[in-house]
């Protein structure tokens, strides 16, 4: 049986302003409450434990204000082979990632989790990026720009950092902190109405 959003009640536990537009665009409703975490990766975790398990520590964080409703959360990061890249501190720390990238192929880990009454839904999405060969110039200027700083990997594919990818291999919005498909999946797992089926 599904229940209308509108009525169960759907809460984003996210301070991103990207995920909340994200959500938004599928025209269901929701509150946001942010869940403020410790996001330190554990010795050895691999990305898509580690955004797994900050996905879910944060859904969890929140449910358990939120007792009756369904909360949904995510986590994304970037992974070079096995080293993750989280947002950067400073533009420095901004240009040496954006270096690191250059030229070269990614993942983009996004973990989502749904908690709710009595159970819970998560998976974890990958898309593969490929970056051009960027110019020290080209890295210096987009570092100076400020809007790597509170992006996984220190670039925004929605933003200006368009212009440092060569190719994508997989969903765009898992890149910008939520995919769509498969949170629409977890949603309907949940017995939450899809926006094609709420009146
Ligand atoms: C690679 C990439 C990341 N990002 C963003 C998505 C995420 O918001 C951010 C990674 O940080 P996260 O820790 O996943 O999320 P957050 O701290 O912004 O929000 P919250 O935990 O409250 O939900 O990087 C982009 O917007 N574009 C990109 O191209």
């Amino acid at each position: 049986m599904h229940t209308p959003v509108g009525q169960t009640q759907l809460v984003l536990a996210s301070a991103s302003p990207r995920r909340r537009e994200l959500l938004g665009q599928l025209g269901l409703a929701f509150e946001v409450s942010a869940a403020d975490i410790d996001e330190t990766p554990r010795a050895g975790e691999t990305a898509g434990a580690y955004v797994l398990r900050l996905a879910q520590e944060k859904a969890r964080t929140v449910a358990t204000r939120r007792p009756g409703t369904w909360v949904l959360a995510a986590d994304t990061t970037v992974a070079l082979e096995d080293t993750l890249l989280g947002k950067p501190h400073d533009a420095a720390e901004a240009r040496r990632m954006l270096g690191l990238l250059s030229g070269r192929t990614h993942e983009v880990h996004t973990g989502v989790a749904l908690a709710g009454p009595g159970a819970e839904h998560a998976t974890v999405v990958r898309t593969r990026v490929t970056f051009r060969s960027l110019s020290p110039e080209e890295i210096t200027w987009y570092a100076a720009t400020g809007e790597p700083l509170d992006k996984a990997g220190s670039y925004a594919i929605q933003g200006k950092g368009g212009f440092l990818v060569a190719s994508v291999e997989g969903s765009p919005t898992n890149v910008i902190g939520l995919p769509l498909g498969e949170t629409l999946e977890l949603l309907g797992r949940a017995g939450l109405a899809l926006p094609w089926s709420a009146r």
